[in-house]
């Protein structure tokens, strides 16, 4: 398995605040990976240390000689004053032939959309755009922070669709940031749950056997609550010696599974 991005003992702090620390973490190529976490949890912070947009206080990040990261941040303010359309959107910042633009926005399912202004998209189809720009770049692993916020339920499940169509056409490694649970345990590889360090993570169809992913999962929002309200009721001290090896999954043992409540530290 080829590492496309590794987190060694990762720490990251703001000001004072440490807002990450020992954090392990690995993306294989081809693979689909999804952060989860409550607000504020340090999930956008992971994101951009990864790419090394955040310097890390301690540990280290080691990034695939040549790598292309196709990048889509967490919010991408575009001024509704400005001028410009899809087509040229999508030739920034680097120029791309109109073959190219076509070829990409059919592919993420807004074919025709170029001569329409950008600021007059629909959140969905923005996000598709967002998409198709960082796909122009033949980019090794796509980094998606929060896709499909603000989009509905078929949205945003269309969009995680797409994407896996995407990584089977491409193969193309995936990593995203989520809120969208129920979406998440079906469409990812692997789930990593971050309140600060690494709560746990694991292969979530090993989860979702478990009866206790069904009684989270199986009820609407409430299962989603439920996640989020979960008791991290082991010792991490324990844990030391299968650390987070995705073979063998904190996932494995279901009373792992998720929540804030795991607000402990490792250090
Ligand atoms: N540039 C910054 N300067 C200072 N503190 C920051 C900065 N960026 C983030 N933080 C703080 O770091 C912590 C983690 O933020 P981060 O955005 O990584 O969380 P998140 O899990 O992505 O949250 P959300 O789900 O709300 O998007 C928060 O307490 C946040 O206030």
């Amino acid at each position: 398995m080829t590492a496309l991005i590794t987190a060694e003992k990762l720490s990251v702090r703001h000001g004072e605040a440490t807002v990450l620390s020992g954090v392990d973490f690995t993306i294989t190529k081809g693979e689909i990976v999804t952060v989860v976490g409550p607000n504020g949890s340090g999930k956008s912070t992971l994101i951009r240390a990864l790419i090394g947009l955040e310097p890390a206080a301690t540990g280290q990040v080691t990034r695939a000689p040549g790598l292309v990261i196709g990048y889509v941040p967490q919010k991408l303010h575009i001024d509704a004053g400005l001028p410009i359309t899809v087509r040229r959107f999508l030739s920034l910042p680097r120029r791309v032939s109109d073959a190219a633009a076509a070829a990409a926005l059919a592919r993420t399912g807004v074919p025709g959309l170029g001569s329409r202004q950008l600021a007059r998209l629909s959140g969905g189809q923005f996000q598709r755009v967002l998409l198709a720009r960082a796909l122009l770049t033949r980019p090794d692993i796509l980094i998606l922070d929060e896709p499909t916020q603000g989009l509905d339920q078929p949205g945003t499940a269309g969009f995680y669709r797409l994407i896996e169509e995407v990584r089977r056409e491409t193969g193309v490694a995936v990593l995203m940031v989520s809120h969208d649970l129920h979406v998440v345990m079906a469409a990812s590889d692997r789930v990593v749950c971050l309140n600060g360090h690494v709560c746990c993570e694991g292969a979530p169809k090993v989860v979702s056997a478990a009866p206790e992913y069904r009684a989270l999962f199986g009820l609407g929002t409430g299962g989603a609550f439920a996640l989020y309200r979960h008791v991290h009721d082991h010792d991490h001290e324990a844990d030391e010696g299968h650390g987070h090896d995705p073979s063998t999954p904190h996932a494995a043992h279901p009373h792992h599974v998720h929540g804030p409540e795991c607000t402990h530290d490792h250090a």
